[in-house]
């Protein structure tokens, strides 16, 4: 599947939506807690886990440090998560950066200079670092070398400076944004996917029983359901449902609780939220299902553009709701099933009503 231009972004509204799936503050508080600790507790990513497995165990026989790794995928999936299991299962210690907080070369120079033989280095959203320091780790990975200028102007001199073997592991929601130099630097790349429905039902009772909450297996179920591919999201549901058990029943979840809580967050059984079905009742209710032009729609909705577009789509997209098209915004009959409402002309007399004698 290609999320390239379907990922949500930190920085749109989109955080702050429960079924968001960048981090928000309360997500940042607690996921340490519920973090897989090695590859046998992470869940799901059959493929990528067993890669990796071979590439970590290969390199541990040889006594040597493991190539480099590169994580690709949309926010939630697990990346930060499997660069610390990487180093967990090196016996390695681990480095955290990321490509925005290296604006200048000199910075990354700092930190390659400083690592220890074998370590991490985790440089998350890679594909935000700058130009010049990402040649700088061009070099880097491949010598375990770089150039530090010294002075300004014609006197500068470059003074080249060893490193010992590292490991980079690098992370990025972009991997179509990688300069090619750079992806093909990586040993390994694993490309993690979104989750299905019965993973994310083994991680709700994973993280349920870490938070020490009881859970029935058609609960864990019905946030699995709603968690849209990603753990980050399924978790937060966790939390949400969690907290409506211990108000409104004896605290323990099952199907009906977590339903009922979901419906107070207006999270519904396929995790779309009130933006979601709002623009996706538009289309249907106002358009007929469309073709209708982007800016048509989100006047319709009381939305940005951008918040549409950027926001609610992706996701609908994805769950083959709505289809972009050169004309414009289409529902799929899906979009139709799910809202419960019948397309016009389909099995009736045109009118819209629903077709009650299914004739
Ligand atoms: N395979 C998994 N099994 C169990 N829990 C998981 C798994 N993958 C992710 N999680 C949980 O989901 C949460 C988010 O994961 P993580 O922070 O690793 O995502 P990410 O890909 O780094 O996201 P971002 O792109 O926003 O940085 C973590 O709390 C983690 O516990
Ligand atoms: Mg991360």
């Amino acid at each position: 599947m290609n999320w390239d231009d379907t990922a949500d972004t930190g920085d749109t509204p989109a955080a702050e939506r429960l079924v968001g799936s960048a981090a928000d503050r309360e997500d940042q508080a607690v996921e340490a807690a519920l973090r897989p600790k090695d590859l046998g507790e992470f869940i799901g990513q059959e493929k990528v886990r067993e890669q990796l497995d071979l590439v970590l165990r290969a390199a541990r026989a040889r006594g040597a440090t493991a190539d480099h790794v590169l994580l690709s995928g949309a926010p939630g999936l697990g990346k930060t998560t499997l660069s610390m299991i990487i180093a967990a299962e090196m016996g390695a210690p681990i480095r955290i950066t990321s490509g925005p907080a290296i604006q200048h070369a000199g910075d990354l120079a700092a930190i390659l200079s400083s690592l220890q033989e074998g370590e991490v280095l985790f440089l998350d959203e890679i594909h935000r670092m700058s130009r010049p320091a990402e040649e700088m780790l061009y070099m880097a990975m491949e010598d375990f070398r770089v150039d530090v200028i010294v002075g300004k102007g014609p006197g500068a001199t470059a003074i080249p400076l060893e490193l010992p073997p590292f490991t980079l592991v690098g992370a990025t929601t972009r991997a179509g944004l990688l300069p090619p130099p750079l992806r093909d630097r990586f040993g390994f790349t694993a490309h993690m996917e979104f989750y299905e429905p019965r993973e994310l039902e083994r991680v709700v009772h994973r993280s349920a029983q870490l938070l020490d909450v009881g859970i029935d297996t058609d609960g864990a179920a019905e946030i699995a359901g709603r968690s849209r591919g990603t753990p980050r999201i399924a978790n937060r549901l966790l939390r949400r449902v969690r907290d409506y058990a211990q108000v409104k029943a004896d605290g323990a979840i099952t199907r009906d609780i977590a339903g009922a809580a979901l419906a107070v967050y207006e999270v519904d059984a396929r995790g779309l939220d009130r933006l979601d079905r709002a623009v996706l009742e538009a289309l249907l209710k106002l358009f007929a299902g469309g073709p209708v032009g982007l800016s048509t729609l989100a006047v319709a909705v009381g939305e940005e553009r951008e918040t549409v577009e950027e926001v609610a789509e992706p996701f609908l997209v994805r769950e083959g709701l709505l289809a972009r098209t050169p004309r414009g915004r289409v529902a799929t009959p899906a979009a139709w099933t799910h809202l419960g409402l019948t397309p016009p002309g389909a099995g009736t007399a045109g009118n819209g009503q629903p077709d009650l004698f299914g004739t």
